[in-house]
């Protein structure tokens, strides 16, 4: 390029044309505006006084791609029935912003909101109690009480007690002190981070929970009385325990109240937890040592509670998840994942399980526990296939007391059922659409959900049943404008163009030996443009999700929908092995990964290409984890078939992950099928480790030519980066196109 007449010579990235330049500035300006359409992630109702109308608070975020930032905010509406019977909801001006809020969580009667601020340092945590117009309390607790508050997935709990003068909550337990050898000999305990000069115990090392849980050690119970500001640890409760998820059981007129909570034993090792539903847990009850029930709460009781060791209430199953107490407090319900626990898979298909609760609060380590939702093996066409990936809302209840709203995955969609726990009968609440549906939170009877497909934003829907008096079963559900579902003219546009079917692909090399739910066709995602761009087929990207027991859902996910605007067509596969299909065919994979996955891609392929849908020289592959397992796997095994591959975090050789990942157990499962489980040992003998080789992308990796894109996180705990630096580097040393991209500041989900 020459210098221009009219100004100084424009600097350009190597090797770009303007042309291009004005392209990839295009299409950045375009993702920009994709990224910043905001997410619907939580919401809550509360009764107005008269009882009639309703106020909701919706917690929404938003990123901001340049500054790699996520903004959360609080967006209010005021919820009223109209004469002609729709919903009006009034929404306030603005939102507002929750800037350093780790976690926030509302009073059951929408009275007061708990934010906490957790400590960048090694400053006390801050607790800060709001009213309706104004700040009422600000605790600041130290670091000798507890560390960080827990605001993740698995160990968050945060629950307010009945008269809303007491929160139980899980945090890090206090770091023990370090002992100190100074050059007057040694001292236990005395030593501040802030010494210097000495050896200060940093060699002690101790186990943490993983991916994610970078500095995590030990969850431990607290209650703060909101009233004094006062924090105190739960006792009875045992150390080898990491707690999570607790519940103020019904209160007992005179006797000190009660907490349920998960608790997780750490055995040998703590493995992984992050996406890994088969870690062995029970629900456990303990004591609160606040007060007794029906005081003002304004004084936490001397009484001991370590005289009342927490009693473990689910012995006979194992894993108890999601606590949750009926009404009227005669249920506890919980869900399970004791298929996963059992089987070794780190995902597979729930139950729902139901213990009568003594109305007396007399703990009781016997209880019968009644199995509501069983896990489903084999689904018949179109029916329930089971719980998936289900957590439970902290009010699910119906005003009937007895059914609950839940959300689920149901083949490739997520899904809102109604379960009767008495009865067992399960219903799909959102409609038998191809969208999915997630519930945010329940107004009196109805329901407040989000829906939204690949071609569609995330919108606010309200759902009310048809004819509540004749006990009838039949939903519907109102669109409810909101500011959040707002984006630009271009996205609205574009997205206006595209459109998506759920393909059902048939299983191809049926043997004998395999279950019925595993010869049933799986799912794939298609997502392409609604008339034709040109004259040829836009090219395809086939997307693969990881797990391998995830599954891709046909929500809105803004990455894809970016490039479905800018003119490629997607193919996301559910091989069998995915959630929501039943069990049989999720523990069809385990001991095939590497071949029957690899198979169930090439075949999900071929029916596009047969069907006239994709052209076969014009096809691209990408996948993170196990989806980059599978991405590096393809390039290998049908070298022939990808024009270009990205792999995110990509499992590339299982022989040298098992050494160095947070949940090697995993490497065995997969490897060799649920026995895997029985031989994992963190000394992999050789012929483990020829096993592990020969199911690998890297046993392929003679035959790959395609140009291949690696996206590591520098901090992956999961598929620790040397995984893919391997890999990357024996494609470069046989001449292969490679660009490799390390995320310094990432974990396995690169998200920054
Ligand atoms: C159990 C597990 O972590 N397996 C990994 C090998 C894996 O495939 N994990 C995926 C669930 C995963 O981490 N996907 C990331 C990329 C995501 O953001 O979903």
């Amino acid at each position: 390029m020459g210098s221009s007449k009219d100004g100084p010579l424009k600097e350009m990235p190597l090797g770009l044309d303007a042309t291009t330049e004005e392209e990839y500035a295009s299409q950045s300006r375009l993702l920009q505006d994709f990224t910043s359409i905001s997410s619907i992630d939580k919401a809550w109702t509360f009764k107005s006084d008269s009882g009639i109308e309703s106020q909701a608070m919706f917690s929404i975020s938003q990123p901001n791609l340049l500054a790699n930032k996520r903004k959360k905010f609080i967006l209010s509406s005021h919820i009223s029935r109209e004469s002609n019977n729709s919903m009006n909801f009034q929404w306030s001006p603005f939102p507002v912003e929750m800037m350093g809020v780790s976690v926030f969580v509302p009073s059951p009667s929408g009275a007061k909101l708990l934010v906490v601020r957790n400590p960048e340092n090694e400053s006390p945590c801050q607790f800060e109690i709001w009213g309706r117009g104004q700040v009422e309390k600000e605790f600041h607790i130290p670091q000798s009480v507890h560390g960080s508050v827990y605001a993740d997935e698995w160990f968050q709990g945060i629950s307010w007690n009945a008269d809303e003068t007491l929160i139980a909550y899980v945090a890090e337990e206090p770091a023990p002190s370090k002992p100190t050898f100074t050059g007057q000999g040694y001292k236990n305990g005395s030593s501040t981070d802030k010494d210097f000069g000495n050896w200060k115990g940093h060699g002690d090392w101790k186990e943490e929970w993983g991916e994610t849980y970078a500095g995590k050690r030990q969850p431990a119970l607290f209650v703060i009385n909101i009233n004094s500001g006062e924090a105190q640890a739960v006792k009875g409760i045992e150390k080898s325990l990491s707690v999570g998820q607790v519940v103020w059981a019904p209160p007992v007129k005179g006797s000190q109240q009660s907490l349920v909570f998960v608790g997780w034993s750490e055995g040998i090792r703590k493995l992984g937890i992050k996406y890994c539903t088969n870690r062995p847990c029970a629900l456990y009850a303990v004591r609160a040592p606040n007060s007794e029930s029906e005081t003002d709460g304004s004084e936490l009781k001397a009484s001991s509670t370590e005289d009342f060791p927490a009693v473990k209430l689910t012995q006979s199953i194992s894993s108890a998840l999601y606590p949750r107490f009926s009404p009227d407090g005669k249920f506890l319900l919980f869900i399970s994942a004791r298929s996963s626990v059992d089987s070794g898979s780190h995902y597979a298909t729930d139950s729902l399980h139901r213990i009568d609760w003594a109305v007396d609060g007399v703990l009781s380590s016997s209880a019968k526990i009644v199995d509501v939702i069983p896990v489903v093996m084999c689904p018949e066409d179109d029916c329930f296939p089971g719980l998936y990936k289900s957590s439970i809302l902290s009010n699910p209840w119906l005003s009937d007391g007895c059914m609950m709203i839940i959300s689920s995955i149901w083949g490739s969609c997520e899904v809102i059922l109604s379960v009767n726990v008495l009865s067992a009968e399960v219903s799909r609440v959102s409609p038998a659409d191809s969208n999915s549906w997630n519930v945010l939170t329940l107004d009196g009877d109805n329901i407040i959900a989000v829906s939204s497909s690949p071609v569609e934003v995330p919108h606010i829907k309200y759902g009310y049943l048809v004819d509540k008096e004749s006990k009838s079963t039949t939903w519907s559900w109102l669109n409810v404008s909101s500011p959040s579902s707002e984006c630009s003219e271009k996205v609205k546009f574009l997205l206006s163009s595209l459109q998506f079917s759920i393909l059902k692909v048939p299983v191809r090399h049926v043997s004998g030996s395999v279950t019925k739910g595993a010869a049933k066709p799986f799912e794939a995602i298609f997502v392409s443009s609604k008339t034709k761009r040109n004259d040829s087929l836009d090219p395809l990207i086939v997307i693969l999700h990881g797990g391998p027991h995830d599954v891709s859902v046909s929500s809105f996910s803004k990455s894809f929908a970016f490039l479905s605007s800018i003119g490629f067509n997607l193919l996301l596969v559910n091989y069998r092995g995915s959630l929501g299909f039943g069990e049989e065919a999720l523990q069809s994979l385990p001991g095939k990964v590497g071949s029957q996955d690899v198979d169930d891609v090439l075949v999900a392929i071929d029916h596009v290409i047969d069907r006239g849908l994709a052209s076969p020289s014009k096809i691209a592959v990408v996948g993170g984890s196990h989806g980059g397992f599978l991405t590096t796997h393809l390039i290998g095994q049908a070298p022939d078939k990808f024009a270009v591959a990205a792999a995110m975090n990509p499992v590339c050789n299982l022989a040298l992950m098992v050494g160095t990942t947070d949940i090697p157990d995993w490497c065995y499962v997969v490897a060799y099928g649920s026995e895997g489980k029985n031989y994992y040992t963190e000394a992999p003998s050789a012929e483990h480790l020829t096993l592990m080789h020969s199911k690998s992308p890297i046993s392929h990796v003679s035959k790959v030519k395609t140009p291949t894109l690696f996206l590591l996180g520098a901090q992956d705990l999961r598929v620790p980066v040397s995984t893919g630096f391997q890999y990357a580097r024996a494609l470069k040393e046989k001449g292969v196109p490679v660009k490799i991209i390390v995320f310094p500041h990432d974990v396995h989900a690169i998200k920054r």
